[in-house]
């Protein structure tokens, strides 16, 4: 008897699968390499297939978070070839109920959820009750979301913010994006502001091709090459999350997401990310107060997905099998 929903985190290089009933509460995760799917229809299958036929029997609908803009009938991640038609994906699974949407948009639905544990604080700043949060951060790509308060109700809005132009503010920035430029043409923020970004700077500063993995492994031993590649991401990353929250106006608070975000986590408060960030004349003032964090729950996605998938859930008409 259908009574559950497929939730899914889907990014450019991993997707985060579960399901959700009435409580929203997300239940049996699994995660997976798209490398090794052809695309979005065999990746869903194939996790299906890993819950088996009675589970799969409990499925009704689905939310997919997707890398993205999710507003179209055909969806395609930003940055890998995988596209779906809605109506296509919904009529192949049988599903009575279905929705897409950005996984930034998931991601800030599931920001408020998230308690103490899961955050950390980068510098000083007091929440302003009711104004908007900024939520932004680098993974295969950069995700940007604003989530307002209009009365009892919380909307987000979100777009591709990753593919506004990124400028430089110092010699050693120029020369950055000027490399990148003779590699990519006009460069992008998630040229810079990315896991493969993270790469690239390296590269471009020290000579040395490393992963971005393996740029924050060394920095961790105290290699100084490493550890000023991360400084200059973080720099970068400071000024445009301060330019998105001067946008969004995001006197509630920032929160940094993506993978990347977290693996850097023990370099924030050491960087210029902070300094950055507030140097907005004339507005320090009110990005001195704005309080930032780093999102560190490793499935936050799923969060934000569960509380649409519960909702979703509730609609659910259990006799009812569309095929
Ligand atoms: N802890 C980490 N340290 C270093 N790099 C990381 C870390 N986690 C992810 N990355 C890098 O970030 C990229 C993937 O980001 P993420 O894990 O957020 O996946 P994603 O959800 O598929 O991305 P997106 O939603 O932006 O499309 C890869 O380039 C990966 O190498």
């Amino acid at each position: 008897m259908p009574h559950l929903i497929l939730i899914a985190d889907i990014g450019g290089t991993s997707s985060r699968l579960a399901l959700v009933g009435t409580d929203g509460a997300p239940r049996d995760i699994q995660i997976h390499r798209n490398n090794d799917f052809a695309g979005f229809k065999e990746m869903i299958a194939a996790d299906l297939d890993q819950r088996g036929d009675a589970a799969r029997a409990t499925v009704g609908g689905a939310v997919l978070a997707v890398a993205g803009p999710a507003d179209g009938e055909v969806v395609k991640l930003t940055n890998r070839d995988w596209s779906f038609s809605k109506r296509d994906m919904r009529r192949h699974f049988g599903w009575q109920k279905f929705a897409a949407v950005n996984d930034f948009e998931a991601l800030a639905h599931g920001v408020p959820a998230l308690g103490a544990p899961d955050l950390v604080a980068v510098g000083g700043g007091t929440a302003m009750p009711g104004a908007p949060l900024l939520i932004c951060g680098p993974g295969t790509g950069f995700g940007v979301a604003g989530l307002i308060s209009a009365g009892r109700q919380r909307l987000v809005v979100t777009g591709e913010g990753g593919r506004a132009r990124l400028g430089a503010t110092t010699a050693e920035e120029a020369r950055v994006v000027a490399h990148m430029q003779e590699e990519t043409g006009p460069v992008v923020v998630e040229h810079a502001l990315s896991g493969s970004g993270l790469g690239r700077i390296h590269t471009i500063l020290s000579g040395t091709a490393l992963s971005p993995e393996d740029v924050i492994a060394a920095a961790t031993r105290g290699e100084s090459a490493a550890r000023a590649s991360c400084d200059m991401f973080l720099r970068l990353f400071g000024r445009i999350a301060g330019d998105l929250a001067l946008i969004f106006n995001a006197r509630g608070g920032v929160f940094l997401g993506g993978g990347v975000s977290a693996g850097l986590a023990p370099f924030f408060n050491g960087s210029p990310f902070r300094e950055a960030f507030e140097e907005h004349p004339p507005h320090q003032p009110r990005l001195i107060e704005t309080p930032v964090h780093i999102i560190m729950h490793a499935t936050p996605g799923l969060i934000g997905c569960g509380q649409l998938g519960g909702r979703m859930a509730k609609t659910l008409r259990p006799n009812l099998h569309v095929v």
